[in-house]
């Protein structure tokens, strides 16, 4: 599996911590789908349209043998497989999938674009994606990762909810 890509998962509908271990499932049960790293689960004060419940957020890193396409593709299947409602823009969601990088590709279609075009402005997917590889580098953007997130000013609402590491380990791929 030759490509490698970073996917931003949210939710902020009950049962959150079940629709993101789902949607991982989901997204690893692909033969096509191999899960490297992931980082811890942060909770985080919602960003956009505010009036609404506090998201889990994190990062997963993925190998993939699919091209991009394909996997947004397989992402919005996924999305739809748990039951997601599209009704508020930026409003609350079962589950929510970005694809934030896909190896050091630009893509700019009329369904598709990576780098994520928000990424590099929102903590709750800046702070889980530099928790995993802060050197990483966003096609298009001089600093790496660490430097950038220093710059963003609202981290505060971003909290570690379930740490990879130490006594509380979350294993995402358990029953
Ligand atoms: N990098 C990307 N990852 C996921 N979806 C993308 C990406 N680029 C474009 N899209 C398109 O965005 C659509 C999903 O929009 P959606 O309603 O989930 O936006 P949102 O999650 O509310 O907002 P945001 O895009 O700001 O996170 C998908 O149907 C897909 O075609
Ligand atoms: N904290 C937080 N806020 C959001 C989120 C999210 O995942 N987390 N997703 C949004 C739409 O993509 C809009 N606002």
């Amino acid at each position: 599996m030759e490509n490698r890509a970073f996917i931003a998962l949210g939710s902020n509908i009950e049962n959150r911590y079940d629709n993101i271990t789902s949607a991982i499932k989901w997204l690893t049960s692909h033969p096509n789908i191999e899960l490297v790293n992931y980082s811890s689960i942060y909770e985080t004060d919602p960003v956009g349209y505010e009036d609404q419940n506090l998201f889990l957020n994190m990062v997963i890193e993925i190998m993939t043998g699919l091209n991009a396409m394909e996997l947004l593709e397989f992402c919005l299947k996924t999305e739809l497989e748990l039951g997601r409602k599209r009704e508020v823009r930026w409003g609350p969601r079962t589950i929510d999938l970005d694809i934030l990088i896909f190896n050091q590709e630009n893509i700019e279609t009329e369904k598709l674009t990576v780098p994520h075009p928000r990424m590099v402005e929102r903590s709750f997917v800046m702070v889980p994606l530099a928790e995993i590889t802060p050197e990483q580098r966003i096609p298009g953007v001089d600093k790496p990762l660490n430097l950038l997130l220093n710059e963003l000013p609202d981290k505060e609402g971003v909290r570690i909810w379930k740490r990879k590491n130490g006594e509380d380990v979350f294993e995402p791929i358990e029953s």
